[in-house]
């Protein structure tokens, strides 16, 4: 019996572990997840809601490049838990194709399907980047569905335009719109195998090289109205922040999400009691540990 695989990619922020976190809500399987996240703290892993035993971790580099190496034996680790399913999340800058591949080389598993998000406020933004736009425009490549996400924070025209791109980018395959990555859980069952069609594959890329991550650890606490503020001043160069902040005053920590100039903080009663942050750009945009150090109200 073959364990089937599906690869969720899509870029920083775009829903991954809203989507998985879906799928296993709902899931009466067995169901094993390999997360990757690009920076040196793997929030996902305790983002991802399920067993801490059926969750394997990945950080600190790119699944589809520096850490292909990583993939076979987190499968093979994965496996040994006897999951009926296998989820994988590549990195947001990582390419789900080339993940894909190498769950294609492992007889015990068979490929499910690949699905990728975009956030449909940003993908046009995304995919015209210089810096960018080629990681967003790769991730589309053998997918089987596009969820396009965050729709109810886009306006009209600006979804219309992401239509417009995937219909360019992606022929033929189905897209779904969604908020929160909510969509009927029967579309993740109907692969079209689009990898099968999917053109030769083009040279890795080295996301290692082309972005660049820094974390925040320590047992400092900031006060609220100024991490706000720091937040909401953050330069777009700035492509994702998460992770746990101590705020003073409050009993808990806070979730942080920052995704392309729009953040969310939310009490996280079980994170650890200390602030653990991590942030990711496009290399030489900024120096990252100083922005960090500076939301932190500290001087670097
Ligand atoms: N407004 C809005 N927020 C969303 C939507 N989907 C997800 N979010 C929020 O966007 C943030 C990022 O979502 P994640 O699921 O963590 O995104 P991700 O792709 O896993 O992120 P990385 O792993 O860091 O690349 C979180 O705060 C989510 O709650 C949506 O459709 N609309």
């Amino acid at each position: 019996m073959t364990v089937p695989v599906t690869v969720v990619g899509g870029f920083l922020g775009a829903g991954k572990t809203t989507l998985i976190n879906r799928i296993l809500a709902a899931a009466p399987a067995r169901t094993a997840v390999l997360v990757n996240d690009f920076g040196e703290i793997n929030v996902d892993f305790d983002l991802v809601e399920t067993d801490d035993d059926l969750i394997f971790e990945l950080s600190g580099g790119c699944i589809c490049c520096s850490m292909a190496e990583g993939v076979g034996p987190a499968i093979k680790r994965a496996l040994t838990t006897r999951p009926e399913v296998i989820l994988i999340e590549a990195s947001g800058v990582g390419e789900p194709r080339r993940v894909a591949e190498f769950a294609l080389l492992d007889p015990a598993l068979r490929l499910d399907m690949i699905v990728t998000l975009a956030n449909a406020v940003e993908l046009s933004e995304q995919v015209n980047d210089p810096l960018i736009g080629d990681t967003v425009v790769r991730q589309f490549d053998g997918a089987d569905l596009i969820v396009l996400n965050h729709t109810d924070t886009a306006p009209p025209e600006t979804l219309a335009e992401a239509h417009a791109i995937l219909r360019r980018l992606a022929v033929g395959r189905r897209v779904v719109e969604t908020v929160a990555a909510e969509l009927p859980l029967d579309m993740l069952t109907a692969s079209t195998h689009a990898i099968f069609s999917a053109g030769p594959l083009v040279d890795a890329s080295d996301h290692d090289g082309m972005y660049s991550s820094a974390t925040f650890v320590g047992p400092d606490a900031v006060e609220r109205a100024g991490f706000e503020a720091a937040l909401t001043a953050l330069p777009r160069s700035v492509l994702r922040l998460k992770g746990w902040v101590q705020i003073t005053d409050e009993p808990v920590p806070m979730l942080v999400q920052y995704v392309a100039g729009r953040w969310a903080l939310t009490p996280a009663p079980d994170a650890p009691a200390e602030t653990r942050l991590v942030a990711i750009a496009a290399s030489g945009e900024m120096d990252l540990a100083e922005t960090l150090q500076n939301i932190m109200g500290s001087k670097p």
